[in-house]
């Protein structure tokens, strides 16, 4: 190849990744920020079928057979961890099958006629198209409902014709079918992933509670969520941050103490002060406070790459919480630090359960008070 067409390549590809990347990662956000309360469902209904004793039969077509293989071999053999074998089959493996029902019946009953061969009632169909559209994806949600059985469906674009049909449906937002089948294969594996956990998990019912958060960011935990997390970060041998404050008149000093604490660990979790909270413990404060309400807040904390999860809290000090979900790091601000190296308030709490305190470095003249004062004297 002439070396002068390297540099047009490089940079076509160069863009092509950029943009695959990139809106990738726009995609998950935006997937993970509108659809959290259906993907509990889905890892619901997927959990909840296999802990029952029940099969899973999946299916799709190209990319989509793949990911139905895909997820069919994680149940079967195992995800991560060890544990009993699982009974899922993808439909699309079986060329004799495939050939001889195409070839007899029509491509478009190459799945349902399986479906009607192999499934029962209380087992589950996952179905699998970008489109939402593939004639023979929805013959064999059809049989999978004349057999009584449960619907998951994974689609893409406006979802087609598969949410009106399947239990519960997760559309990734994009009409890209790349996109759309590297977030399937995403679901797919966190469904795997819970799975697991909760296969662990000593009580019968899976892990993941439902609770409406229509409004509420995916980030937005409340503490009986936040210490089911925990649980699972302890299994996987993360290091859980925790940081806490107003993060009122959110400013540069916010950022980078964000930041420097999230270096401490691989999960950081913000709790954030209820506007109640801050009215009582700046009482005594010139300026009426909190200036921002907590909605707004944490609108903007869990808008952060650097925020993992984030919890609002009423109690003046988070000392219940910290004994209750245990971070292995506590982090505050320098300003914080009591001269002479004396112990914070939190440290024994801290100390109890075998966490540490960390200080972060504040940035001199960005503080919420200093700037609100700014704003009033006009300097
Ligand atoms: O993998 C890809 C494209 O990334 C293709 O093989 C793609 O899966 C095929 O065109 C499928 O036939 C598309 O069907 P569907 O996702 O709309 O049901
Ligand atoms: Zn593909």
């Amino acid at each position: 190849m002439p070396q002068l067409a390297l540099v047009p390549d490089d940079v076509i590809a160069k863009a092509i990744a950029s943009r695959a990347l990139h809106e990738g990662g726009r995609l998950r956000r935006a997937f993970f920020e509108s659809q959290a309360q259906e993907l509990l469902e889905t890892i619901r209904l997927f959990a909840g079928v296999l802990r029952a004793g029940k099969k899973v039969l999946l299916f799709g077509n190209g990319g989509s057979a793949a990911d139905a293989q895909h997820i069919a071999a994680e149940l079967v053999g195992r995800f991560v961890k060890d544990r009993e074998a699982l009974p899922a089959i993808a439909l699309t493996v079986d060329t004799s099958a495939l050939t001889a029902i195409g070839n007899d019946y029509g491509f478009e009953q190459v799945f349902a006629r399986q479906v009607r061969a192999l499934g029962q009632e209380g087992d589950l169909a996952v179905a699998i198209s970008t489109s939402g559209t593939s004639p023979n994806v929805i013959a064999a949600i059809h049989a999978a409902r004349e057999k009584g059985m449960r619907v998951m469906g994974l689609s893409g674009r406006k979802g087609g014709q598969m949410p009106a049909l399947c239990d519960t449906c997760l559309v990734v937002p994009s009409n890209d079918t790349a996109r759309i089948q590297e977030l399937h294969i995403t679901i797919g594996h966190i469904l795997c992933e819970v799975l697991e956990a909760s296969l662990e998990a000593p009580r019968g019912e899976p892990k993941v509670e439902s609770r409406p958060k229509v409004s509420r960011s995916a980030k937005e935990v409340d503490l009986a969520e936040l210490m089911e997390l925990r649980r699972l970060w302890r299994a996987e041998g993360h290091t859980v941050v925790w940081t806490n404050g107003n993060f009122d008149v959110f400013h540069i000093g916010h950022l980078e103490s964000l930041r420097a604490a999230r270096k401490f660990g691989t999960v950081l979790v913000v709790g954030v002060n209820s506007d109640e909270a801050i009215r009582v413990a700046k009482a005594a404060k010139v300026h009426a406070r909190p200036v921002f309400p907590v909605a707004e807040r944490v609108e903007v904390l869990t808008a952060l790459e650097v925020v993992d999860y984030v919890l609002v809290f009423d109690e003046p000090t988070p000392e219940r919480i910290l004994s209750l979900v245990q971070p292995d790091v506590h982090c505050k601000g320098a300003d914080y630090a009591p001269p002479n190296g004396a112990p914070i308030p939190e440290a024994a709490t801290v100390a109890a359960y075998g966490g540490r305190v960390e200080f972060l470095p504040l940035i001199p003249g960005r503080s919420s008070t200093s700037t609100l004062a700014r704003l009033l004297d006009g300097s």
